[in-house]
């Protein structure tokens, strides 16, 4: 007997690990993902975003920790199909099927009637190429038909792993507009990238990952607006401590011997001053998106 889905939109992943042999590819991971709104998952390459999304739709089992979609995991709901659509990669149609063939065999495997192929087609934008083989398909049209293939179930999910790869500038930008419009609808999405400026302007949040562990988690407004504060100064060491001991605790030592501070530069040239460090040098960084990105990943790519 299945489990039926609470109809929240909720995805919860709580303490998530797994291990690959010596391989740690996902360390005590946990977020929420809630309706409404895009977020994106984002991490450098390696960082376990697949296998998170994996984890989820119960294809990994976790080493530790539990992934839930809608209060249930993923393998004991009723009718997974009409919960969450996926796509993971641009999963292969027999390349001499027609699109609608391909949508009428998947239609037909998750118990779903043919009219709904029509209706995907359209809003995927393949009407028009519906009866074309898919093997003479481009890679913007075969994510289009993977698209197609996981909204077949009218699912109040959408989970994706890097569905912008192998996408032009227009495909690109139709696949934000598609996602986005399916949040406003009240419904899920969740969308792994690798590439923040591709994710920037969809996520209305965003959880980025590094090294298998979560660095941050929340608006994507809040991680654009972190004050940045470079600062070189007689005694890094010595403001670093006075900075800590004002619960300042982002500070980064760079490479030229400054500090990185995650503070607004008159507390920290407060702090120096009333830690007797001499400042020579106090920039404040319009924290762009990308910077932060690096610093909380650790500029890597694994
Ligand atoms: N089946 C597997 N067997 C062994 N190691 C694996 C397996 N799947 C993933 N890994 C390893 O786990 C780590 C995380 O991989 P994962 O694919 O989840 O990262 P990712 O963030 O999705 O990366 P990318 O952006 O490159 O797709 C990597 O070191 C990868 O080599």
């Amino acid at each position: 007997m299945g489990r039926e889905p609470d109809g929240s939109g909720r995805i919860e992943v709580s303490g998530l690990a797994k291990r690959f042999g010596t391989v740690e590819a996902v360390r005590g991971l946990s977020f929420t993902v809630e309706p409404g709104a895009v977020t994106g998952f984002l991490g450098p390459n390696g960082s376990g975003k697949t296998t998170t999304l994996r984890a989820i739709l119960g294809l990994v089992a976790p080493t530790a920790g539990s992934t839930l979609v809608e209060g249930a995991p993923y393998p004991e709901l009723t009718a997974p199909g009409r919960v969450v659509g996926a796509v993971l990669e641009a999963q292969g149609a027999h390349p001499a099927r027609t699109a609608r063939r391909h949508l009428q065999v998947c239609a037909s495997a998750i118990g779903v009637a043919e009219e709904r192929v029509d209706e995907v087609l359209a809003l995927v934008g393949l009407a028009d190429a519906a009866d074309r083989a898919a093997g003479g398909y481009s890679l913007g049209m075969a994510q289009r038909l993977a698209l197609a293939v996981a909204l077949l179930g009218d699912p109040r999910i959408l989970v994706l792993d890097e569905p912008g790869n192998g996408l032009d500038p227009q495909g690109i930008a139709w696949l934000r507009e598609f996602l986005r419009g399916f949040a406003r609808s009240g419904r899920t999405v969740l969308v792994s990238s690798h590439q923040l400026a591709e994710i920037a302007q969809t996520a209305d949040r965003l959880v980025v990952i590094s090294a298998g562990a979560c660095v941050y988690q929340g608006a994507a407004d809040g991680l654009h607006g972190r004050p940045a504060v470079r600062v070189r100064c007689s005694d890094p060491v010595r403001l670093a401590e006075a900075l800590a001991a004002r619960g300042v605790l982002e500070i980064d030592h760079v490479a030229d011997g400054g500090l990185a501070v995650a503070a607004d530069a008159v507390l920290v040239g407060d702090t120096a001053l009333a830690a007797g460090v001499a400042v020579y040098g106090l920039v404040e960084e319009r924290a762009d998106l990308e910077a932060m990105f690096l610093r909380l990943t650790g500029g890597g790519v694994a």
